[in-house]
């Protein structure tokens, strides 16, 4: 006979274990819900990493994955400057350009989503520095960028790349970055021109009015349905860092020694008064910009004067316009058509013209003002703004009248147009992406033969950077 053994704990344990299931349910169900709207926040994510002369910066753009009424706004959600100088600067330790990178990135994978990782392009265009330590050293510029490579490759993102890229490129993605912050490129209004200026080359670029006599000098590329044909050109050793070394090794080396015992003693315009400093020969003549020179090792003397004008015709010798084999040049030969049009002037152009407040005045107000800022005596500077970076500091009246000297006798800027141009600071990115096309072709073919590159609505920003990137395979090198 079957004996049935009531368990008098059996039901309560049911409904115990039922009601833990069920508030086991509820709390998961809930956590789902909480954590739904982050998941299903359909954001998609790029990282362009900006690897210039004198540092790298990290930015992260977001976009919605889905367009709403068939638009797709891109924003610039972060951004992270890496700690320390440009990776150029790693020629003698490689391997640290791509740990330099370490901390941006870590904080990249926090602000993205950790499901989007993966589908995330990660893309590094290095500029001016890596141009020159190439010319000088290959082999060590070529490690500088395994490093970094290696270092983009080890994190959960989509690598892309990492390379050098032209002066060209620089040039044509300054203007379409300036034209897109003033959403010209989506209205039937003119564009602006791009004037950048970097710490090792400086780049000019505008629609021009007259034939483009040189072929180096034209970019063609259709973007929203237009078709731009842009001249632009890209002075290398003309950023400002640089063109600090060409001006001072110019005035070394017209500087008699006083005797074999005694250092050179540097009297420049551009300094301060009062503004006093030993330096080596090395840290002036250690760029492939100028010749070397035998005095290397020595030390000299750097005394500021303060005085604009002499500045001013000091900095003019660095610009040769004695010779042009076109119609019309800027300096060095290079051919530039007149400028014509409004002008966006940003990175260093915009950092020193807004430090100085110069960027509302007329010409010649400017000039005022900046020959009583070079004559102040450096005290007082260093006083006024004791929490401004010295070296900046120390530099901003050569800064400035070089600014002046290039815009004017260099791309031949007048009183009457100064005022075309708007000293800007790259806001927040945002690019309103709908029915793009981005065409892009070689130069020296006409439009119908156009090497197309990247063709259609451009759906989304990955495409977008994508095609960007792609600009510098189709300028023909
Ligand atoms: O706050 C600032 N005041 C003055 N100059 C600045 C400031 N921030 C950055 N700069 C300068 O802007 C320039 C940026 O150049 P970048 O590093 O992009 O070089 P590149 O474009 O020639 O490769 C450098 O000369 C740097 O010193
Ligand atoms: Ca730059």
């Amino acid at each position: 006979m079957e004996v049935k053994v009531k368990n008098p704990w059996h039901r309560p344990v049911v409904i115990f274990l039922a009601c833990v299931i069920t508030a086991g349910i509820i709390i998961m169900v809930a956590i789902s819900v909480v954590q739904y709207k982050p998941l299903h926040q359909k954001y998609k994510y790029g990282i362009v990493l900006d690897a210039g002369s004198s540092h790298t910066s990290v930015f992260i753009y977001e976009w919605p994955a889905e367009k709403e009424n068939n638009t797709g706004m891109v924003r610039q959600k972060h951004t992270c400057n890496v700690q320390g100088k440009g990776i150029s600067s790693y020629s003698d330790n490689p391997m640290g350009a791509g740990t330099s990178l370490k901390d941006c990135m870590e904080e990249a994978k926090q602000k993205i989503p950790a499901h989007r990782h993966h589908e995330t392009p990660v893309y590094l265009g290095a500029t001016a520095g890596m141009r020159l330590l190439k010319m000088e050293n290959e082999e060590a510029s070529e490690k500088v960028l395994d490093s970094v490579a290696r270092s983009l490759k080890d994190l959960p993102f989509s690598y892309q790349g990492a390379r050098i890229i032209s002066g060209q490129e620089e040039g044509a993605f300054g203007w379409i970055t300036v034209n897109y912050l003033s959403e010209n490129l989506r209205k039937p209004t003119g564009t602006l021109g791009a004037l950048d200026l970097g710490g090792a080359s400086t780049q000019i670029t505008f629609v021009p009015q007259q034939e483009i006599e040189s072929h180096d000098n034209s970019i063609d590329f259709r973007l929203y349905g237009n078709d731009y044909h842009l001249y632009t050109h890209s002075f290398l050793c003309y950023g400002k860092d640089q063109a600090l070394k060409l001006s001072m090794g110019k005035k070394i080396e017209s500087t008699p020694k006083a005797d074999e015992t005694h250092p050179i003693e540097l009297r420049d315009p551009c300094f301060h008064p009062g503004y006093n400093f030993t330096r080596t020969a090395q840290t002036v003549f250690n760029t492939p910009c100028m010749k070397k020179v035998k005095m290397a090792n020595e030390n000299f003397f750097h005394v500021g004067t303060g005085n604009w004008s002499q500045c001013r015709q000091s900095i003019r010798k660095i610009f040769n316009t004695s010779y042009c084999p076109y119609s019309r040049c800027s300096f060095n030969g290079v051919f530039q058509p007149s400028v014509s049009g409004n002008f966006g002037a940003f990175s260093a152009f915009f950092f020193v013209m807004d430090f100085l407040k110069l960027t509302n005045d007329s010409l010649d107000l400017t000039k005022q003002k900046l020959a009583t800022y070079c004559s102040t005596p450096w005290k007082e500077i260093a006083e006024t703004h004791p929490h401004i970076n010295k070296k900046y500091l120390s530099e901003y009246c050569f800064s400035a009248t070089y600014i002046l000297t290039l815009l004017e006798d260099g791309y031949k800027f007048t009183s009457n147009n100064w005022n075309d141009i708007s000293f800007i600071k790259k806001r927040k990115l945002t690019i309103v992406l709908d029915e793009a096309d981005v065409v892009v072709q070689t130069t020296p073919k006409s439009l119908h033969q156009a090497e197309v590159i990247a063709v259609g609505a451009v759906a989304d920003v990955s495409e977008y950077l994508h095609a960007i990137f792609q600009i510098p395979s189709i300028f023909g090198k």
